[in-house]
């Protein structure tokens, strides 16, 4: 198995809505989500897939919310934007966009909300 990874930063502000704490307040902070996904066969330059293909992938959900109030963009206008659905968001968000890369899978998203606060999700 062969896997690869992407990372990318971005900012956006958020709400815990409800929550007991300084959290439940407006508060920003400047996410890193990071992408591994993992093949057993390489494409025919030896690939899993191209760091740049994957990278321009990655930016384009990344587009979706940097410098975004994340409670304003759906589905976290109706879900808590912690680190966690975050990270699920981009796991299936990602999975739409590499559903014509035959025999690639996501491995997990990791997502950071400070250096030491990180979520991961995978299937
Ligand atoms: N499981 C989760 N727990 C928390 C989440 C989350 O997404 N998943 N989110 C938060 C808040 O967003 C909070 O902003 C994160 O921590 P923060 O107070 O900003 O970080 P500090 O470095 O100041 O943390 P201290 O432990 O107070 O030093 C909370 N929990
Ligand atoms: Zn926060």
């Amino acid at each position: 198995m062969y896997k690869i990874s992407v990372q990318k930063r971005f900012s956006a502000s958020h709400i815990i809505r409800d929550y007991p704490g300084e959290c439940g307040r407006l508060h920003g902070h400047n996410w890193n989500v990071k992408v591994v996904v993992k093949t057993k066969k390489l494409d025919n330059f030896g690939m899993t897939i191209d760091f740049k293909e994957l990278s321009k992938i990655l930016n384009e959900i990344v587009n979706k919310l940097d410098h975004y109030h994340l409670n304003d963009i759906p589905p976290f206008d109706k879900i808590q934007p912690t680190a966690e659905n975050l990270a699920k968001f981009f796991y299936d968000e990602l999975k739409l966009k590499l559903s014509k890369h035959n025999g690639l899978e996501i491995d997990f998203v990791e997502i950071w909300e400070t250096e030491k606060y990180s979520a991961i999700y995978q299937e």
